[in-house]
């Protein structure tokens, strides 16, 4: 099987498949376990651990090596044999079944296990929904072993499936354990709905309600009664302790009986606490098919569903749909509430039903909820506030001036942008969602499934956005999935960000715009919105603005401050003065001559969000005008011998840059050539770089020399390993292709995780290809972090092994928060500060500068190349001269004497500027002043050549060097603006 292939079928050797290999895990599954207890370090102190559906048994040697080595124990149970594993007992069972208990007891005889451990998958071949519902009954069978097994305090760590049963297997684990967290592992593949929940702290109750455990009774429709249709009267049926469905009524009385064993008469006269008050959204009243609780326990001592409050209490709370949704029955149980009896709005259809909220329908609540808005209003408890009012405000509105106008415009374009994007991302995610819930409803095949997971990329592949006339594309629907209300979203939110605009041209705050858009909003949304969300999404989008403008803020400072600090350095570095490394602030000022430079001083990939390296692009554009009137001063040039060809890279823009690299190199290339040529062989000290190198200090020479060495040391460093690990994985690759078994469980069989694992072969191949590019750019410019730096320091110094550094590239940060949902602002935040800090050392950092500043001491190319034909024009002359010299030397004809030869000689190469000329010594002017007025002779205390002068002469002689010296110096500046 050829890689490729191996890759998009079952195999999907995974990085995480590759070290579970290397480390010699049976199962890339370690990972996840090495992962959670890297979270909740519930290892390194059990004594005993049960790992419930071990096979192969990667989470089995996961534990031998992660628990104390003495005195521990650690059983795996699984349906399939596993190979022994040292300090390990296997046992082949079946975990719902008795004899698998029977067996556990016979190993663990008197003691309690610290840890239990599920990783548990059923076998494939049904239907997904099904497949997931078999899943969450093993992690119910494991649940039940576990409390069994348990010590109190003891850890539960299982695997779930994020189906339509996980929220009730939640709030199954929090009845039994003090603190249930969920964890997505990095190791878990993103594309699987698998979860593990680590449940810590066992409550080891006394008596555990059999119905927590019955999958029957935990995953019907325990939450109400289950409305029977299908002989068209309501039939309201629950379900009992066996999961047996019995009448409401006969429940009911159950209800009560269960009400007068059970505290819930507590609630009476107490306020409901935060932890019995759902969230809207899971328990809105009004969406019953959302009605899924998201229980967060029993109260202290209650352990029923049924639940009573009074009524006062249910008018006074702060979220009355919550209480609604929650409670059985409210009662006008004190003095305060019978007083409401006497309240005309009391009817008797209220007072029914509050009698019975759990057989209520959706007219039935939003009647309660109107009952009390109006006793609220009666008793004074809320004004009516004329919404009219609030919404109108008086803006002050100032002219605008043409500049800000156009400021304006810009920014409402870039605004109208991103709102669009969003817009297109919430409309995928809501798609997403319908086919999901359309998937647990069995309206769909599992194999709609994969087709909708690459929804993105095919709604990508057809989006229709570019094209003329996208507005008379939103009327089109397409397929059974479009509806009508992704019409009214986009409609609506084209509405909102029309008032936006409005209010920013007239300098609003947004958040005074928002309650004018909402309430266009509302006009178009279904009347059955609660206020609560109404307010919610208002906030939310008041919040989401709030943001936006921050950050637009953000960056025109960040901009202008860049720009301020480059113009500092300039001026600092045209003052003389070295000022330490340049950062990739100053690459932009390196000048159009130094376009190789910019390649070689180009920090190494930070990573960093869209828009940041956007923004740098820009700004690197915005310095270069600036960049060039200070070129002459920089010093800062590759020879064009060891110019480095210009990166790749993928975008436009870069495309551009890369370009203009291109023809500065060819002009290297050039320059090179003509450098090759003969004449430049014979120059003392080995062509060009001595040529380069005569122009600087000594030091400079030692220190560019030292420098070419040390960034030809770290190419071959970063080569090295890069090699390394691509030698490494070739020859895993090769193994691969060996092997026959592709899988996670090698020898395992396939699971239902396998089954509903599917790689994302797009993700994996633009990683791979960012990876490869990273590689090439680090090979040609070398190192420029000194967190780079260290690394190769440690390697090339074998204090770290390359396995070492690859398992410490896998951290907590590794996990990239995200997910649908999630605020802008919160992701924007994780990208920048969710990093990984890797520690540098002093030496590190010293190379780093060192090589910083031999480069800056390095002289521009021009000047470079200004001197070299300078010395190549004197070499020829040389020559020339020599050759005449030679030939009368040479010269028997004319008869001259050796004096006449060697006069002839002398005057050829005093002519050629060579050895032969002497300088003339100049003639000293001496005023005829003072004591050497009238005399006859030398003047007292000159000595050498001298001539007397009048004091006239000496100052015209004086100014005439004064002016050919200016001269000179301003023919010189016009050359080098030419
Ligand atoms: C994902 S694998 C477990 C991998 C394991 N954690 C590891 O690291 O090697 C799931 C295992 O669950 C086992 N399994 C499924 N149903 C089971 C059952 N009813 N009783 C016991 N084991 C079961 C399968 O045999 C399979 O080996």
């Amino acid at each position: 099987m050829g890689k490729d292939q191996k890759k998009t079928g079952k195999g999907r050797l995974d990085k995480w498949y590759q070290l579970a290999k290397e480390q010699g895990y049976r199962a890339r599954s370690a990972f996840k376990l090495v992962q959670l207890n890297r979270k909740y370090d519930f290892l390194a102190s059990a004594r005993c651990v049960i790992d419930l559906c071990a096979a192969p048994g990667g989470w089995l040697q996961v534990a031998a090596k992660q628990m104390p080595q003495q005195n521990s124990i650690i059983i795996g149970v699984d349906l399939v044999p596993i190979k022994p594993i040292p300090r390990c007992i296997t046992l082949v069972e079946d975990i719902t079944t008795e004899s698998c208990r029977r067996a556990l007891r016979a190993e663990m005889k008197d003691w309690k296990a610290d840890v239990v451990l599920h990783d548990g998958a059923p076998n494939v071949g049904s239907a997904w929904v099904q497949d997931a519902f078999t899943q969450v009954e093993l992690v119910l069978a494991s649940l039940k072993l576990a409390v069994e097994f348990l010590r109190p305090g003891g850890t539960f760590c299982t695997k779930v499936f994020r189906s339509k049963d996980y929220n009730s297997l939640l709030w199954v684990f929090n009845q039994l354990f003090t603190k249930v967290e969920a964890t997505k592992p990095a190791s878990s593949r993103n594309v699987s709905a698998e979860i593990f929940v680590t449940c810590q702290g066992f409550l080891a109750p006394a008596k555990i309600d059999p119905k927590l455990l019955n999958p029957k009774f935990v995953f019907s429709e325990v939450d109400g009664p289950v409305e029977d249709e299908a002989d068209g009267k309501k039939k309201i049926v629950e379900v009992d302790e066996e999961g047996n469905e019995v009448p409401a009524s006969a429940a009911l009385k159950k209800g009560s009986k269960a009400a007068s064993t059970n505290p819930l008469a507590k609630l009476e006269g107490k306020a409901i606490s935060t932890k019995d008050v759902m969230t809207p959204a899971s328990l809105n009243v009004f969406a019953p098919e959302k009605k899924r609780k998201q229980r967060e326990g029993y109260d202290d001592g209650d352990m029923t569903l049924y639940k009573e409050c009074r009524v006062m209490e249910w008018i006074r709370h702060a979220d009355p749909i919550g209480v609604l949704g929650m409670v059985t029955r409210m009662r006008f149980a004190e003095d305060e509430d019978k007083k409401l009896l006497k309240n005309p709005l009391t009817t008797e259809e209220i007072k029914s039903c509050l009698e019975d909220l759990k057989v209520l329908g959706k007219k039935d609540f939003k009647m309660l909820l109107k009952y009390r808005a109006a006793i609220r209003e009666d008793l004074g408890l809320d004004v009516k506030i004329d919404e009219k009012e609030e919404l109108t405000e008086n803006v002050e509105i100032e002219p605008l001036d043409e500049e800000e106008q156009i400021t304006q415009e810009l920014e409402r374009l870039a605004h109208d942008e991103s709102m669009k994007k969003r817009r297109e991302r919430r409309r995928v995610n809501e798609k997403k969602q319908r086919e999901v819930q359309r998937m647990q409803l069995n309206m769909v095949t599992p194999m709609d499934i994969g087709l909708e997971q690459q929804d993105g990329m095919t709604s990508e592949m057809f989006d229709l956005g570019e094209v003329e006339g996208g507005k008379e594309r939103r009327g089109v629907r397409g397929g059974r999935l479009a509806s009508d209300d992704e019409g009214e979203v986009s409609d609506e939110e084209d509405a909102g960000a029309a008032q936006l605009q409005k209010a920013k041209n007239q300098r609003m705050r947004p958040s005074e715009v928002i309650p004018a858009a909402a309430a266009q909003d509302d006009g178009a949304e279904d009347e059955d919105v609660s206020d609560d969300e109404r307010r919610t999404r208002r906030l939310e989008e008041s919040l989401d603005l709030l943001y936006e403008s921050y950050q637009q803020t953000k960056l025109e400072r960040d901009h202008k401050h860049k720009v301020k600090e480059q113009r500092r350095k300039r001026a600092m570095e045209e003052g003389g003065e070295f000022r330490g490394i340049k950062d990739s602030d100053d690459e932009g000022a390196s000048g159009a001559d130094s376009s190789e430079s910019e390649e070689d001083f180009d920090p190494a990939p930070q990573p960093s969000s869209d828009e940041d390296s956007s923004d740098s692009e820009d700004e690197a554009e915005a310095k270069k005008p600036a960049a060039l009137a200070a070129a002459p001063s920089k010093k800062r040039a590759r020879v064009a011998a060891t110019a480095p060809e210009p990166a790749e890279s993928a975008g436009l823009l870069t495309k551009l840059k890369a370009n203009k690299v291109l023809s500065t190199d060819a002009k290297s290339r050039q320059a090179a050539m003509w450098f090759d040529q003969p004449a430049f062989k014979g120059l003392p000290g080995g062509g060009l770089e001595a040529l380069l190198g005569s122009s600087g200090t000594d030091d400079e020479d030692a220190a560019s020399e030292e420098d070419e060495e040390m960034a030809d040391d770290d190419e071959e460093g970063v080569r090295t390993v890069w090699d390394e690990l691509e030698e490494a994985s070739d020859d895993e690759g090769e193994e691969e292709e060996e092997e026959d078994s592709d899988d996670d469980f090698t020898g395992a069989r396939e699971t239902f995780e396998e089954d509903e694992d599917m790689e994302d072969e797009a993700d994996i191949d633009a990683q791979e290809q960012e990876e490869i590019a990273k590689a090439e750019r680090i090979a040609k410019v070398g190192l420029t972090t000194a967190e780079a730096m260290t690394l190769a320091q440690q390697l090339v110094n074998r204090e770290r092994t390359k396995t070492q550094l690859v398992d410490e590239g896998f951290n907590r940060h590794t996990d990239i928060v995200g997910g649908d949902g999630l605020p802008t602002w919160f992701l924007d935040d994780e990208q920048r500060h969710f990093r990984h800090n890797i520690p540098v050392t002093k030496d590190a950092v010293q190379a780093i500068r060192d090589k910083m500043r031999a480069l800056n001491a390095r002289p521009i190319k021009k000047v470079a190349e200004a001197k070299a034909r300078k010395q190549m024009r004197k070499v020829r002359r040389i020559e020339k001269a020599r050759a005449k010299a030679q030939g009368i030397n040479d010269d028997e004809e004319n008869g001259l004497t050796e004096k006449e030869k060697a006069s002839s000689i002398a005057k050829i190469l005093a002519k050629t500027g060579g050895a032969g000329k002497t300088k003339k010594p100049e003639k000293k002017l001496v005023v005829a002043r003072g004591a050497n007025r009238g005399i006859q002779g030398r003047p007292k205390g000159v000595k050498g050549k001298y001539k007397i002068v009048d004091s006239r002469m000496k100052k015209e002689v004086r100014a005439l060097k004064r002016i050919a010296k200016r001269d000179r110096k301003s023919s010189g500046r016009k050359k080098a603006n030419k």
